[in-house]
Formats: C-alpha cells, structure tokens, sequence
C-alpha cells in the first residue's frame, strides 16, 4: 500500500505540474504542498441495492481536493457531467481515472473544471473502488495562478472546513461558489438524462 501511495503521488506530481505547465506555470506548488499526510486514499464499497435507481451510490459531487486518481472495478456506475448530460465511465481493467477536483479549477481560474460526478446502484452485484485525492496541508493558500481571479484567496483548511459545514447543515456542498467573488450560489440542477461513453 505504502509503494502505490507513492507511485500514485509521484503521478499526481507530474500530472499536475503537466496541467500548470499547459497555463504557463512552472509551479512547485504541488511539490511543496502536496505531501503524503496531506494526501489519502479512500476505498470505496458499493452493496447490492435492491431499489436501484432510486438511491445513489454516492451523491453528485465534485471533489475538493486538485485532483483524484481513481480505480474502478468491472461493474460499473461512475458517471460524470458532459455538456450538460450524464455520462457513464465505462470501466478498463488498465485504465485510472483522473478528475480535476475544485483546487485546480480555482488555481486555474476556471481553465480547468472539477468535474461533477456520482456513482449509481447496482441491484445484482457489489462495486468496489479505490480513490487517491491530491491534496495540499491544510494552511495552503490557493489563489488563482492567472490576474483578476474569480475567485478570492483561500486556505484549504477554510474550503474543508466549509465543506463539512454546509454538509452538515445543508445536506450537500457548496464549494467554490462560496469564494466567487461576485457572490452568486447558483443552484445546482443535475441533468437526468444518461449517455454512455463510446
Ligand atoms: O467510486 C467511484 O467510482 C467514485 C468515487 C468518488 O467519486 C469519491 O470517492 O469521491
Ligand atoms: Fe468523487
């Protein structure tokens, strides 16, 4: 576990520096920020669901971390937001998924989008996927590496601590919104229909 943590970050590393590298930024954020006690996996654990649909495996969300290095099993049920309809993430046996999370969207001032997704149900078999999320220590400052942000600076303990704040009370996230600054919280209004990935 101890050697894929660390070949998982080292690619999150290079990913990342790719994907500044790709804005013009030569940035040793990631390096500097981003260490093994901030970072963590989650294994995640799908039960059989007899009512399908009308529970979701996990809820629509964005991930509040720069990016998530994901691996899912055969079964199925990732999907995520595209143009505006939900698609499903075919599994491949040699394929890791990676998501931008709402870190880089703010660091790129919105170039780079968290992706919305969620997982579905399945009613005949169990789901099992592991999650790697590439995140900084929490007193980490995040402000937009481009001029005339968005977004206005924040720590990543007060975007946690945020998060958790309006879970517990809202029943969902609000996330980046909150740090806009013209202040607007748009509702969110999920898309119903489902496409499938070729
Ligand atoms: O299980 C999956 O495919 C997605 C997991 C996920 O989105 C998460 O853990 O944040
Ligand atoms: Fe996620």
């Amino acid at each position: 576990m101890k050697q894929l943590a660390m070949d998982i970050s080292e690619l999150a590393q290079r990913l990342s520096e790719i994907l500044a590298e790709q804005l013009g930024h030569k940035s040793d954020l990631f390096k500097e920020t981003c260490s093994p006690s901030s970072c963590y996996f989650r294994m995640n654990r799908y039960p059989i669901c007899p009512i399908y649909p009308q529970v979701f495996g996990l809820m629509p969300h964005t991930d509040s971390d720069f990016l998530t290095i994901l691996y899912q099993d055969q079964v199925g049920g990732l999907q995520l937001v595209k143009d505006g309809k939900w698609i499903a993430v075919k599994p491949k046996p040699e394929a890791l998924i990676v998501n931008i999370g709402d870190l880089f969207q703010a660091w790129s001032n919105d170039v780079y989008k968290s992706v919305e997704h969620r997982v579905v149900t399945n009613k005949h078999v169990e789901r099992f996927s592991i999650a790697y999320f590439f995140c900084p220590s929490y007193e980490t400052m995040i402000q937009s590496c481009i001029q005339n942000s968005v977004y206005r600076r924040f720590s990543f303990g007060e975007f946690r601590q945020h998060v958790q704040d309006d879970v517990n009370m809202l029943g969902h996230k609000i996330g980046l919104p909150r740090y806009h600054l013209n202040h607007t919280f748009e509702p969110k209004i999920w898309p119903k229909k489902l496409e499938h990935l070729p």
